[in-house]
């Protein structure tokens, strides 16, 4: 069963239940925090306890169908005073206000951007609470189905775009692919999107795989997708905590390399690395993206050695508006997840890593300092590759790739 960042029961649509699993704690530690208001949904989307720009416009877009549930419930309106709630009017007013502050929690990725677009026309245009509850409702529940049916269709189009290639090439062997940030299940509704066309690539390669022979041998003497090079990468180490995690879990060979050590690796692989496939939290007009802090370099360092660089997102993380990446917030994090590191303590007995457990038996959580408390910092969560560095953007419609002139023609997402 394929890990799951949140859990939406939904069977009675007066009485909605979110949880989200809390990323901070992984690896160690599986716990779900519930979700009842915006200033939740704000809360773990600010502290990255959610992550990954489609889980994130998903749980904004979930605490606003919950604020909004309470909203309907009397005894809960009797009790507050925030909401003035004698009227249609003021509480229109009041939600316009909590769909800015909900945005003002992560500016780069515009999933959680589109998302609110979207809200805040159904608000305009509803006469009402409940109706305004009952289409938010069904905005939240067509938003993750899509999600998921996308991530699949998006996997499938990436994984056949490159096999095929790669049989125009006659390369008939087995290859290793790179990917930076966490863009599987955890970050998506289920699937994911560079990691869905990895998960893809996988059944491919397990297809093609003669299980009865040992060593295993290719089938078909076709290319195969033998080993994946996950970069560490932050905030967080996001690659070593989530994207591993998922590979491991899900049994895709793996090996979680530095991010300063992408060059060396490619030049020194047993298995040939052909591609990269990364995610993105915007994409605008002419193909530039915002996407994890180290996917430039790696989209410089691709081009350098010949390796295809392909950005995988669906139409939810595409900019419209905005012409080029000089036009993308770059968010920046706070100096302390930079010069600490939090994480579980580790009772490394005899090269076993155990978590250490409290008196509770639950893992015990620790920081330690990496570096001097008074240095200066500089802590980009994104940044920014120019379409120059991309060779195709892989979404549910299909795979772009640039014309003769070098540009992307995207207008067919927009
Ligand atoms: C799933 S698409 C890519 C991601 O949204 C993104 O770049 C990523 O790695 C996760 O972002 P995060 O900053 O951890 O929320």
């Amino acid at each position: 069963m394929s890990l799951q960042s949140i859990i939406f029961e939904k069977s009675d649509r007066t009485n909605v239940l979110v949880q989200v699993l809390d990323q901070l704690l992984l690896p160690y530690t599986s716990k779900y925090v519930p979700i009842y208001t915006i200033d939740d949904g704000y809360t773990v989307i600010k502290n990255m306890q959610v992550r990954g720009a489609p889980a994130i416009a998903m749980v904004g877009a979930l605490s606003v169908l919950l604020e909004t549930q309470l909203l309907t419930n009397k005894n809960f309106t009797a009790t507050q005073f925030f909401y003035d709630v004698s009227s249609w009017a003021p509480i229109r007013t009041r939600l316009t206000e909590r769909l800015e502050f909900l945005l003002s929690s992560r500016p780069t990725a515009v999933n959680l951007s589109n998302a609110l677009k979207d809200i805040s026309s159904i608000l305009h245009n509803c006469e009402d609470l409940t109706s305004f509850n009952s289409e938010v409702f069904d905005y939240t529940c067509k938003l993750l189905d899509e999600d998921s049916t996308n991530n699949k269709k998006m996997g499938d189009n990436g994984a056949e775009y490159l096999l095929k290639s790669l049989e125009m090439e006659n390369f008939a062997e087995d290859f290793a692919v790179l990917t930076i940030c966490n863009t599987g299940s955890l970050a998506t509704a289920g699937y994911g999107t560079a990691l869905g066309v990895i998960r893809s690539l996988w059944k491919d390669s397990v297809a093609k795989t003669d299980l009865s022979q040992s060593p295993k041998k290719i089938k078909s003497g076709k290319p195969r997708l033998a080993h994946v090079y996950p970069l560490e990468t932050r905030p967080y180490n996001q690659g070593s905590r989530l994207t591993a995690y998922e590979l491991v879990h899900d049994e895709i060979p793996c090996t979680l390399i530095t991010d300063s050590s992408i060059a060396y690796r490619i030049k020194t692989s047993d298995v040939p690395i052909k591609a990269a496939f990364v995610g993105a939290d915007r994409i605008v007009r002419n193909g530039d993206t915002a996407n994890k802090i180290g996917t430039y370099q790696l989209s410089i360092l691709c081009k350098q050695f010949g390796i295809k660089f392909f950005v995988v997102a669906p139409k939810t993380t595409i900019d419209s508006v905005t012409e080029t990446g000089d036009g993308i917030i770059v968010e920046e994090r706070k100096p302390e997840e930079f010069k600490l590191v939090t994480g579980t303590l580790i009772d490394n007995n005899g090269g076993i890593m155990r978590p250490a457990m409290n008196e509770n038996n639950e893992p015990i959580n620790a920081q330690v300092g990496i570096a001097p408390p008074n240095a200066q910092v500089w802590n980009p969560s994104f940044d920014v590759t120019p379409h120059e560095f991309i060779d195709g953007i892989v979404t549910e419609e299909g795979v772009f790739v640039k014309n003769s002139q070098g540009n992307f023609d995207l207008q067919a997402l927009f």
